[in-house]
This record gives C-alpha cells, sequence and structure tokens, in this order.
C-alpha cells in the first residue's frame, strides 16, 4: 500500500471511531443494530466494497442501508456480490473483523494483511464502482454519507447513489449493470411490467376470476414497497390494487404492520379487519424483499387465514411444473427439443409440515438449507429451475444459464413450427418467469406480480389458493439468554448438538403431540434464541412451544421468553 492510499484511510477512519462497547458480527443478512451505533460499522462496509470490487476485476458491488422489518430506530448494512446475490461467505470474517477494528492503525494494519493475502490490486490501478441504495429510514442518509466516505478512502472507488429504493432493486440494478444490460429504475419496471403483461397475454381462455377476486389490497409496511407499488401499479395500468400503509398517511415503518408481524403473529395488519372480509390482501415488509398473502375470514375477529412463504413456493412449483410437463410433450424428433429440467425446491426447518408433505405429494425433488436466503439461494442454483422460499416470504426462483439457453433456443424453433401451440405458449410463459422474477434476491413486487399473474392463469380465488393443503398450527417464540452462541445446531438447525443432552430434552417433549416438531436455533438478526413448534392443534404447539422455551431457560441461563 503506498504512502498516499495509507494517508486516506488514517485521516477518513479517524473521524469514524467505533463506539466503546459494540461488538457486530455479518449475521444472517448483514450488519444490524440501533442505527446510532452504526456510523462506523456502514464506513468500513464502504471500504470493504470497493476493495471486494477491485477483487472482483472491477465488477460493480452493491450496497444496501436497510434493517427490514427491524423496528424504525434500528439499521443495517448488507453486500451484493457481481451476481446480486449475498456476498461470499469467504468474505464474512474479513467483514466482522473490520467492523470491529478497535482504532485506525488497527483497520489499516487488518487492510494491508488482507489486501496482500487476497491479491487485490490498490493504488487506483483499477476503476472499483459501488451502487448504493437506502430503504426510507431517516437515519439512512447520515449513514449514505459514511458509506461515501469509506469509498472513497479506496483510490479509483466511485459510489454510484440510486436513492431510496427496495432491497431487491438495489440487488438486480447491480445483476443487470454486471450482465452490461440496462440497470436504471426504471428498467427494472420496464421489465417486471413487460414479462407480467406477456403473462397475462398467454392465460388460456377459460380461465376467468369473479370480479371479487379482481381487486388485490397491499399492505406496504409504512416502508418503501408501497411507494413502488405506487409506479409499477402506474405503469401497469388496469392492475385493481388498493396499497394501505405506504407511509405517506403518518404510519410507523414496521410498526403493527409488514409481513413478519403478519407471519408471525398471524394478525391482520393496521389498517385491515371487518371490511376486507374476503378480500386478496398481500403484505410486504419494511424493505421488500419479503411477500406474504392472506384473507380476513369473517368479521368476528382479527384473525386472519394466512398463505405463507411455503403456499407461494406450492404456486410457483404447480406453474412451473405445468409448463415443463407441456413442454416436454410428443417432442419433435429434433434434438433441441429434448432436455431434462431438473426442478429442485429448497425450504428451511421452518416450512410447515404440511407443505413439505405436499410439495413430495406433488412429486417435487425438497431439499433443506440452514435459515438465511444465502443458503437457500445457493442450493437452489444447483437446479436448471430452483425454487427457494423461507416461510416468511422471502424467496425467488432461479435458472441455470444452460436452462435458459435451451429454452430460448427451443421457443424460436417453436414459434416457426408451430406457432400458437401449447408448447411454445408453455416455453414462453417460461421465458416470462424468468424475466418478471427477481433471479437476484427474494423480490415482494416481482412476487407479487408473479402470483397474481398464476392466480389468474388458473382462474383461483385465495381461498382456493390456500386450499392446497392445510397449515399445521405453529408457534414461534423468542428467548433471552446469557450467551446464544451456546447453541450449535445441524442438519439444517433441525437437531441441537450443543448443549450436550438438549435435543433428547427436545424429543422428550415433542414426543407428547401428535405430529409434534419443534427446533431452537440462535437467531442471526437479534440475540435471542429462537424456539418453533408445530403440532396437529394450536393448543398442542402452543404448549410444545412452551415447553422447549423452559428448557431454553433451563440449559442457557435465566431470561424471559416472549412472543
Ligand atoms: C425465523 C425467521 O423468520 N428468521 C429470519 C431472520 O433471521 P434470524 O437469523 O432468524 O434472525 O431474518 C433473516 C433476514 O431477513 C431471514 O432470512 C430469516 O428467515
Ligand atoms: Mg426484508
Amino acid at each position: 500500500m503506498n504512502e498516499d492510499q495509507r494517508s486516506l484511510l488514517l485521516s477518513s477512519s479517524s473521524r469514524f471511531p467505533l463506539p466503546q462497547g459494540v461488538r457486530l458480527s455479518y449475521g444472517t443478512a448483514g450488519f444490524r443494530a440501533d442505527a446510532a451505533l452504526l456510523e462506523s460499522t456502514v464506513y468500513r462496509v464502504g471500504i470493504l466494497a470497493a476493495l471486494r470490487s477491485l477483487k472482483m476485476d472491477g465488477s460493480v458491488i452493491g450496497v444496501m442501508l436497510t434493517a427490514s422489518h427491524n423496528r424504525v430506530s434500528d439499521n443495517g448494512v448488507k453486500i451484493a456480490d457481481p451476481s446480486g446475490g449475498m456476498l461470499s461467505q469467504s468474505w464474512e470474517p474479513f467483514a466482522d473483523a473490520l467492523a470491529n477494528a478497535p482504532t485506525s492503525q488497527h483497520l489499516l494494519q487488518l487492510i494491508t494483511k488482507f489486501v496482500e493475502k487476497e491479491n487485490i490490486p490498490l493504488e487506483g490501478v483499477r476503476r472499483a464502482e459501488i451502487m448504493l441504495g437506502r430503504d426510507t429510514r431517516p437515519s439512512g442518509e447520515s449513514l449514505l454519507e459514511a458509506a461515501k466516505q469509506g469509498i472513497s478512502s479506496i483510490l479509483g472507488a466511485v459510489a454510484i447513489d440510486m436513492g431510496i429504493v427496495t432491497t431487491p432493486q438495489l440487488h438486480w440494478m447491480v445483476r443487470a449493470r454486471n450482465k452490461g444490460i440496462k440497470a436504471s429504475e426504471l428498467d427494472y419496471f420496464e421489465q417486471l411490467s413487460s414479462s407480467f403483461r406477456c403473462l397475462v397475454g398467454l392465460i388460456p381462455s377459460g380461465s376467468k376470476i369473479s370480479e371479487v377476486d379482481e381487486k388485490l389490497v397491499v399492505d406496504g409496511a409504512n416502508g418503501v414497497g408501497g411507494e413502488k407499488l405506487e409506479v409499477l401499479r402506474k405503469v401497469l395500468d388496469g392492475m385493481v390494487v388498493e396499497i394501505r400503509n405506504s407511509g405517506k398517511d403518518g404510519g410507523v415503518l414496521n410498526e403493527g404492520v409488514g409481513a413478519d408481524c403478519v407471519q408471525k403473529e398471524k394478525f391482520a395488519p393496521s389498517g385491515f379487519g371487518s371490511q376486507d372480509v374476503g378480500l386478496r390482501c398481500a403484505s410486504l415488509d419494511g424493505d421488500a424483499d419479503r411477500l406474504v398473502y392472506f384473507s380476513v375470514p369473517s368479521k368476528s375477529c382479527n384473525k386472519i387465514d394466512l398463505v405463507d412463504g411455503d403456499k407461494i413456493l406450492s404456486l410457483f412449483a404447480i406453474f412451473i411444473k405445468e409448463q415443463l410437463n407441456t413442454l416436454s410433450k410428443e417432442g419433435s424428433e429434433n434434438t433441441s427439443s429434448s432436455y431434462h429440467a431438473r426442478l429442485g425446491v429448497v425450504q428451511t426447518a421452518y416450512a410447515n409440515g404440511a407443505s413439505i408433505d405436499y410439495l413430495k405429494m406433488l412429486g417435487l425433488e425438497v431439499v433443506f438449507t440452514p435459515t438465511g436466503v444465502k443458503y437457500l439461494h445457493e442450493k437452489a442454483a444447483e437446479y436448471d429451475i430452483g425454487i427457494y422460499f423461507e416461510a416468511n416470504g422471502h424467496g425467488t426462483i432461479i435458472f441455470s444459464e444452460s436452462f435458459l439457453c435451451w429454452l430460448e433456443a427451443r421457443y424460436q424453433e417453436l414459434s416457426s413450427v408451430s406457432k400458437g401451440s401449447e408448447q411454445q405458449k408453455a416455453a414462453l410463459r417460461l421465458l416470462a418467469v424468468s424475466k418478471l422474477i427477481n433471479q437476484a434476491v427474494g423480490d415482494a413486487l416481482s412476487g407479487l406480480l408473479l402470483v397474481e399473474a398464476i392466480l389468474q392463469h388458473m382462474g383461483w380465488s385465495i381461498q382456493r389458493w390456500s386450499e392446497l393443503y392445510k397449515d399445521l398450527p405453529s408457534r414461534q417464540l423468542k428467548v433471552k439468554v446469557v450467551d446464544r452462541t451456546a447453541v450449535i445446531t445441524a442438519n439444517a438447525e433441525t437437531v441441537v448438538v450443543r448443549p450436550l443432552g438438549f435435543q433428547e430434552a427436545i424429543n422428550a417433549e415433542t414426543a407428547k403431540h401428535p405430529r409434534g416438531r419443534s427446533f431452537i436455533r440462535p437467531s442471526g438478526t437479534e440475540d435471542v434464541i429462537r424456539v418453533y413448534a408445530e403440532a396437529s392443534t394450536q393448543e398442542a404447539a402452543d404448549s410444545l412451544a412452551n415447553s422447549v422455551a423452559r428448557l431454553v431457560d433451563q440449559f442457557l441461563g435465566f431470561g424471559s421468553s416472549q412472543k
């Protein structure tokens, strides 16, 4: 590292001292904490993003400022790799070390060593480009400044501010830029709306949904998603969407609203209630990377019928499988018509047991990974078409390059030899899905458009969709403990390995309940242990969750269990 670079880093880092007593970890979804503690972290992530871009031959890297569904006073920062996916896990230890370096000197030493080890070209010989995005949190503005300062501390690095965007929009833009295609927000809306129109244009003439089912009501979590959905609605004139909790009417981000609270509490978000009985409703989270649907079944209570990520996954899987089946029917003699596409679905231990049974019954290959999109995405990428979803509504579909190549060629071939055939339509539908769905990361807006198109295609109401299978009753709790890192799990988090004897204790509780299943894991975004339980009745699921939460107290010290 030359003297210019050294002094640049030393002088800028002295303006961003690490607050006393703060220790952060990159976690399930980047760094998250009270926004007041994050300036030095975000500054350092700016440096890391610039180094990552240099390492990746100058490819664009994304930095997103968001704390998703957390309260408005929190914030966070995460990095998007050149593919638009999450930061490579191999760099996470460096991110942790950087964020926790106690002084400017330590920071400089760390960077010097890492740059050497990774062979990163410094001193401005290569250009680095970092796209910055933020959600609607008020703290976003000053944190943006900190990120810019970090980026400009590396010679040759430039920041491109994309303004207030959803997390998946930023990931999409990074992916598009690195593929050399147009990557503005307008291009994003254009791609989503044109592929949505294409799918709707291909709906079989027999499919009809009733007028009641035409309208969709969306809870925007008082965050960025509602605002962006307004834009989409304008581009897609004709789509009947009512947007509530868009943040314009004084509501607070994520307070009593949003996908996380709807999915975990199974209650209607604020602004929804008896006036919505029977309507198709959807809820986004604070940065619009999660989507769940729900309906209000009766006027008398605030309970909802939840249609979660597992059911969105099921809907997507049915539709894709249908298109693949059509495509493989009486293939022509031409060899290009034979491609056995591997379709796989990826879930986590939070997937409802009934969904797993259902997907297997459809004959699908179902695999499990630990919680966190970085794991699900990686697994899904092993298939030609990989569909992954967390029960909380974060998920997407990814297509292999080789399958898309074949599909494009097959579509061209069918267009010349059997234009208007069912096979040609199926190929076009799959191509449209690959453009509509955000292949970089789970995206509530693109997911919502795909759900809407498929429901219209099937002629299904939300009730019909919800009846695909009946969820097993479940309960989630979180328990504060002295040290959550004392819990070590295995087998996609379904088994506790440490503390010793814990798993046996869970097994003994589980055995008391028909269809009982329970697991615990340390959260990667909050300082808690999460408890999940399901069983054949709600009472049994609640009782199992409470018993396991008591075990957490017993094994891991004293604390209070809470919802
Ligand atoms: C049970 C649950 O919903 N966990 C969420 C939550 O992670 P935890 O590690 O459980 O705190 O936030 C992650 C990031 O949004 C998301 O990927 C994950 O599914
Ligand atoms: Mg989110």
